[in-house]
């Protein structure tokens, strides 16, 4: 098929329909946070599972405070971590902890900053309480067998929490791709090396590292120069071992972006070339009969940042059954962009006394500014059917950065 230069939505639409299966493994509990979970957490027994006493104190039967009572005699102690007790006598009381179980026949906790105690009698300093305050009641937050987390989530703190306290060691979570990202061409030179004139540092290729590592991917580095054969026998040996490839640069229209045959070469269907947006118009994407997906991103900078952000994003979020939740903004400034594209325009995100959140669009210099990424927080998506953006109106914001 040959569809090139697509539009944003069929890029989106295409990427959708190759989108990845991931296995599932089992994890560690400690290991999963920023994981998919792939199974359904349900309560193993009421939360909380006993009535907890929620003040130090002592704990009484209601009804003989309403009947005039005030000093009681303390029976024993009920600590947290212990069987529970029973108060043998209703005319006393039992001192009970933060976490006990509450005794068998009390219903009522008085917290010691409301008590005098003295000769083993605690005498209570209030003119009213509330009936069973103080108790966290058995069951009142989730029942026993509750659904309390679905799978798909993505796990945060919260849900580990959870995993935590229903008794899972290990979860059952999805296995992310093995990814390997290639820089491409023969100017790029490795970080720790001091670049000659006519030479960079293959910067791009970390900043996509790092993203993917903040998505929960590990990936490996590597590095082909602009050399059809070593391309060729590196990437054909490198299909057998990775998932997913994303290689930046090398994908337009230079005397040396081999990468687009090369990849054809090595029986890599192209699914697309070249996208009606600013940055990264040269997108390719393809994928092998192995399931194996190739995202060869166009080496600017900003226009492979820009593509994984867009692109590489929606498709793990496809591939891991997760719906994107869009960020919509105010537009701060004005914006003229007259060709039929769609623009990803870098921007601030800044949020406003009134509860709403701006974007303030700061063009750099154009795809080779990585630079301006430093000054920005994501990009607004400025649609192809418009040439003027105004101030106050709203557009989709994606973010690179947490703010806040
Ligand atoms: N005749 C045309 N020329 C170009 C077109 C076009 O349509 N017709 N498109 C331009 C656009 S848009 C882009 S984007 C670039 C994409 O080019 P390639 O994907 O072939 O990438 P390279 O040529 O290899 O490199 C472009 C640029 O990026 C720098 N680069 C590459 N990799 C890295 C890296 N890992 N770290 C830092 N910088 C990197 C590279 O040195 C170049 O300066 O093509 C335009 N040309
Ligand atoms: O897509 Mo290129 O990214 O416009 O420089
Ligand atoms: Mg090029």
């Amino acid at each position: 098929m040959e569809n090139t230069f697509i539009p944003y939505e069929k890029a989106l639409s295409i990427l959708e329909e190759h989108k990845g299966e991931f296995p599932i493994e089992s994890r560690n509990l400690e290991d999963c946070i920023g994981a998919y979970l792939a199974e359904d957490l349900l309560a193993d027994r009421d939360f909380p599972p006993f009535d907890r006493v929620t003040m130090d104190g002592i704990a009484i039967v209601y009804g003989t405070f309403e009947n005039g009572k005030r000093t009681f005699n303390i029976e024993s102690v009920a600590a947290a971590g212990t069987p529970q007790l029973t108060l043998k006598d209703t005319q006393n009381c039992i001192e009970v902890m933060t976490g006990a179980i509450m005794p068998n026949g009390v219903d009522t906790v008085i917290r010691y900053e409301d008590l005098t105690i003295e000769n083993n009698q605690a005498t209570i300093n209030l003119d009213s309480l509330n009936h069973k305050q103080n108790v966290h009641f058995k069951g009142i937050d989730i029942a026993q067998g509750t659904k309390i987390v679905n799978q798909g989530k993505k796990l945060s703190s919260a849900e580990i929490n959870i995993a935590a306290a229903v008794g899972k060691a290990s979860l059952l979570v999805k296995k992310m791709p093995k990814v390997v990202i290639f820089s491409t061409g023969d100017e790029l030179v490795p970080v720790h090396q001091t670049p000659k004139l006519h030479q960079i540092r293959r910067s791009n290729i970390y900043g996509i590292q790092a993203t993917l590592k903040e998505w929960g991917v590990l990936a490996k580095l590597e590095h082909l120069a602009d050399n059809k054969e070593e391309m060729l026998a590196t990437i054909s040996v490198l299909l057998k071992e990775y998932d997913l490839f994303i290689f930046t640069g090398g994908v337009s229209k230079g005397k040396f972006d081999y990468l687009p045959d090369v990849l054809e070469e090595l029986k890599v269907k192209k699914h697309f070339h070249k996208i009606q947006q600013r940055p990264g118009k040269p997108f390719w994407f393809g994928s092998n009969t192995e399931g194996k997906k190739i995202f060869a991103l166009p080496g600017n900078p900003v226009s492979s940042f820009v593509c994984v952000y867009m692109y590489l994003q929606f498709w793990l979020q496809k591939s891991l059954g997760i719906e994107q939740e869009v960020l919509h903004v105010k537009l701060k400034n004005d914006v003229e962009f007259k060709p039929d594209l769609v623009y990803f325009l870098e921007a601030t995100l800044e949020s406003n006394p009134d509860g709403t959140l701006s974007a303030e669009a700061i063009k750099g210099n154009g795809s080779g500014d990585f630079a301006n990424l430093v000054k920005t927080d994501g990009f607004l998506i400025l649609p192809q059917n418009k040439s003027q953006f105004f101030a106050n109106e709203v557009y989709p914001f994606v973010p690179y950065r947490t703010k806040w």
